[in-house]
Order: C-alpha cells, then sequence, then structure tokens
C-alpha cells in the first residue's frame, strides 16, 4: 500500500470524475457564504433558472459590511448596507443550512462562525469565495479560497474543477517560547519561504510544535497559508480536533459521532508519505514577529532593526524595500522597537477567537493605553465570542484599560467599513495583510500577534512581548 498525504487522501475521497490531463471535478461538502462574492453568483443562478445543488452545503454571515460599534443606527453608508440586504434577500430565496445575518448573536467573521458551529468538519472540503478559507485546513479538511465565478459554478453543481496543487510539508520542531504564538510561527514561516513560496502548493504544516498548538492557534496558522501563496493550508487530526469540535450545533452526535472520529483518525499524512516540498524551522528560533514594510514576508524579530535597502544585492529587491519604507515612513536602522504607533487594532479572522482575547487581555489587566495611541479597536470575530469573552469578564479589562469593545465582523482588517486609517496613521494590527492602504488610504500597518499588539497599546511603541510583566 502506497503512504499518502493527508492532502493525497482529502483530494482523492472527493474526485467525482478525472481528465486525462489531470483535471478534476471535485466534490464541494460545505459552502461558506459572504456578501461581498455571493451577488453575482446568485444573480447567475436566477438568470439561469437554476436552484441550489444542495442547500444543506450552505452556512452564511455577513462579515466584511457590518459595522462595529452603534448597531441600533443600521448600516450608514448605503453600498454597505445594499451588499448585507442583498445577502438577506438572497439567502431568503435560495436557502441555507445555516444563515448568521447582521445583529444575529451567532453572526461574524465567516472563518471564525464556520467552525464554532462545527460547520467545519475533518475530511471535508470547504470553500468560500474568500482567500482565507484556508482557516478551515486546521481541521484537517481541504479548504480554500474560490473567484465569485466559481462561487456559481459551486451552487450550482456541488462541484469545482481543480487541479491538484503540489504537496509542501512545513515542519516545526520543539517548543515555542514564552510570548512566541501561532501568529508568530505563520510569519516566520513566510519570511523563510516569502509570499510567493508556497505558490502551487497546498501546505501541511506538521512537527511537534503545530502538535502543541490549540486549534484557534493552529486555525491562526492555516490562515496565512495564503499569505505565503499556498492554496491552502491544513493541519492532521489528533484528539484536540476532536475535543474541540465535540457538541457543537453541526457536528455528529452520538453514535455518528463515534464513527465520524473513527474515520477522522486516518485523516494524517502515512509515515514516509512523500512531499514535493519540505520547509523546516525550530520552534526555539522563533522570535515575536513584525511586519515593517508592505508585504507580510516583509517581516523581522522584534529584536531587529528597519532594514537598509543599500544592503540587498539583488536590484529589484532594494527598490522594493526602499519603496516600503517610504511608504511606511520608516528610517533603515530604527529599532523596531522605537516605532510608535498610532493605532491598535485587534480582530479579523487572524487573531479575533477567544483565545486571542485571553492573550491580549493578560497583557493589559491593569494597564492604561499610553496617551499616544488614539485608539484601540477590539473587535471579536463573532457574537459567540464577544459573549464568552463578556463573561470571563475580557472587555472590562479592556474598557477600563482605555480601548474601544466592539460588536463582531472584519472591521478594520479591510477598508470595507467604517474603521480604517487615516493617511499616514501608523497601526500595529492582529490581521493578516499589511498591503499599501489596505486598512484605509495611506495606511500603514504592522502585522504582529494579540499580545505584541495589546503592549503596543499600553507602551505606545513595539515592545518585545517576553520582557513583559
Ligand atoms: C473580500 C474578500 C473577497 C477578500 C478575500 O478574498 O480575502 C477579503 O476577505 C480579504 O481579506 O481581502
Ligand atoms: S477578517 Fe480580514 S482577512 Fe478575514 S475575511 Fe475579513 S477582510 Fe478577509
Amino acid at each position: 500500500m502506497s503512504c499518502k498525504t493527508l492532502y493525497d487522501k482529502l483530494w482523492e475521497s472527493h474526485i467525482v470524475r478525472q481528465e486525462a490531463d489531470g483535471t478534476c471535478l471535485i466534490y464541494i461538502d460545505r459552502h461558506l457564504v459572504h456578501e461581498v462574492t455571493s451577488p453575482q453568483a446568485f444573480e447567475g443562478l436566477k438568470l439561469a433558472g437554476r436552484q441550489l445543488w444542495r442547500k444543506s452545503s450552505i452556512v452564511s454571515t455577513a462579515d466584511h459590511n457590518t459595522p462595529t460599534n452603534e448597531w441600533d443606527k443600521g448600516i450608514q453608508d448605503p453600498i454597505s448596507r445594499t451588499q448585507v440586504e442583498t445577502l438577506d434577500a438572497n439567502i431568503k430565496e435560495f436557502g441555507a443550512l445555516a444563515y448568521f445575518p447582521f445583529k444575529d448573536i451567532k453572526q461574524g467573521i465567516v472563518h471564525v462562525v464556520g467552525p464554532e458551529n462545527g460547520a467545519t468538519l475533518p475530511g471535508m472540503t470547504v470553500v468560500c469565495g474568500d482567500s482565507h478559507t484556508s482557516t478551515h485546513g486546521a481541521f484537517a479538511a481541504l479548504a480554500h479560497g474560490i473567484g465569485t465565478s466559481e462561487v456559481e459554478h459551486v451552487m450550482a453543481t456541488q462541484t469545482l474543477v481543480a487541479k491538484k496543487s503540489k504537496a509542501m510539508l512545513v515542519r516545526v520542531d520543539g517548543v515555542l517560547g514564552k510570548g512566541v504564538t501561532a501568529k508568530d510561527v505563520a510569519l516566520a514561516i513566510i519570511g523563510k519561504i516569502g509570499t510567493a513560496g508556497g505558490t502551487g502548493y497546498a501546505i501541511e504544516f506538521g512537527g511537534s510544535a503545530i502538535r502543541g498548538l490549540s486549534i484557534e492557534g493552529r486555525m491562526t496558522l492555516c490562515n496565512m497559508a495564503i499569505e505565503g501563496g499556498a492554496r491552502a493550508g491544513m493541519v492532521a487530526f489528533d484528539d484536540k480536533t476532536a475535543e474541540y469540535l465535540k457538541g457543537r450545533d453541526f457536528a455528529p452526535k452520538g453514535e455518528l459521532w463515534d464513527k465520524a472520529v473513527a474515520y477522522w483518525s486516518s485523516l494524517v499524512s502515512d509515515e514516509g508519505a512523500q512531499f514535493d516540498a519540505v520547509v523546516e524551522l525550530k520552534a526555539e528560533d522563533i522570535a515575536p514577529q513584525v511586519t515593517w514594510g508592505t508585504s507580510p514576508e516583509q517581516v523581522l524579530p522584534v529584536t531587529a532593526v528597519v532594514p537598509n535597502p543599500a544592503d540587498q544585492a539583488d536590484p529589484v529587491k532594494q527598490a522594493s524595500y526602499t519603496r516600503a519604507l517610504q511608504y511606511m515612513g520608516l528610517e533603515a536602522n530604527t529599532p523596531i522597537t522605537d516605532i510608535p504607533v498610532d493605532k491598535v487594532f485587534i480582530g479579523s479572522c487572524t487573531n479575533s477567537r477567544i483565545e486571542d482575547l485571553r492573550a491580549a487581555a493578560g497583557v493589559v489587566k491593569g494597564k492604561k493605553k499610553a496617551d499616544s495611541v488614539k485608539l484601540v479597536l477590539i473587535v471579536p470575530g463573532s457574537g459567540l465570542v464577544k459573549r464568552q469573552a463578556e463573561e470571563e469578564g475580557l472587555d472590562k479589562i479592556f474598557i477600563e484599560a482605555g480601548f474601544e469593545w466592539r460588536e463582531p465582523g472584519c472591521s478594520m482588517c479591510l477598508a470595507m467599513n467604517a474603521d480604517r486609517l487615516e493617511p499616514g496613521e501608523r497601526c500595529a494590527s492582529t490581521s493578516n495583510r499589511n498591503f499599501e492602504g489596505r486598512q484605509g488610504q495611506g495606511g500603514r500597518t504592522h502585522l504582529v500577534s494579540p499580545e505584541m499588539a495589546a503592549a503596543a497599546a499600553i507602551a505606545g511603541h513595539f515592545v518585545d512581548i517576553r520582557n513583559w510583566n
């Protein structure tokens, strides 16, 4: 019997048809739908007079365009309001397994909502018209983003036309140091392989440090697989996966649960399975990370200084470093810990789960926001995360520190709602993208972990969280 990778197993169990050139028709188990990439797809169905092939595959919520405060005022921006209302109308017309509309207690970022309701399960193929669908790979699922025309294709046929990617193993062995999180692992990996390093691959994250991560941490890691250029990220099934899922709304129950766990236990790469590429990192070598530029690969340990473009031998890299420093308003050789921040954002599908909020609150407890920091937004990933945090009193810790405790949504991760940076403002952000203008035109984003963001809010500049007390 040949040895298979987890990716082989997930892929092969979903092939409906395979062409001679390797192109496959893949069966899709779970289709997550948000307001941004679904309107044209629903429109296409309407024009063709089609129904959803399997409406019980659809789990939907509004996230990108929903405001995070003053919910009683509804959605002020007319374009955002139309998008959200269009999703309401489409779900009403076509149906879904579950829909969590604006203001529902279960509303939130689709990549937080799916797992927390047990709608993402091991062995599934999971798609969404959203690049960060890779998040769901944390459950030993094959999960990735698709384009709007593919959204319509999946709605109409429950299948996707796709070619298998190559398989990459990113192995992180050892024990992460104090203050070093899954976010730092993700950034360190991207720093090593680059934003194109994973192009053409599906990445499996393995090794003892990955096994040691919580499910939330694994989601953070898989979430950023796409920023490393990969099609998907995934982590093998283990006891933690089962423990996280047990009892969740859409997870199997009773006898079905036992059967499911028996099958899920096979969702690991066989010993001796061959990968097309292997990348290795040592957990002990990873320090808290901070991006200094306008791409997630432009990242350094917090102990470093801002790089000097003149030190780059490659002229293309030199030019991109120069441009990044100019946009970011940074001088070469500035210690990262000397960089002041204007705003702090703790949220997004990368870092807005309960564990992230607990970690941030642990740093903040009893302390106050620096006067120089204009705004600190704490945005839970879903209504359920918000409620849980409030039950634990985390909201009070943040409010007492002078932070703003908001309603769930994508918020300042991208400038599609009212939360955004003004030109020139610098932000410590727990999100996943630091492109020019990502958080608002002219805004400057530094990607960090929740702990590092919280500490920057208190200190007014980046600090090495390992020295925090
Ligand atoms: C709006 C959506 C299509 C987009 C994505 O695909 O990722 C967004 O979620 C993002 O993070 O940039
Ligand atoms: S939180 Fe950010 S990265 Fe995640 S889906 Fe929303 S906009 Fe995209």
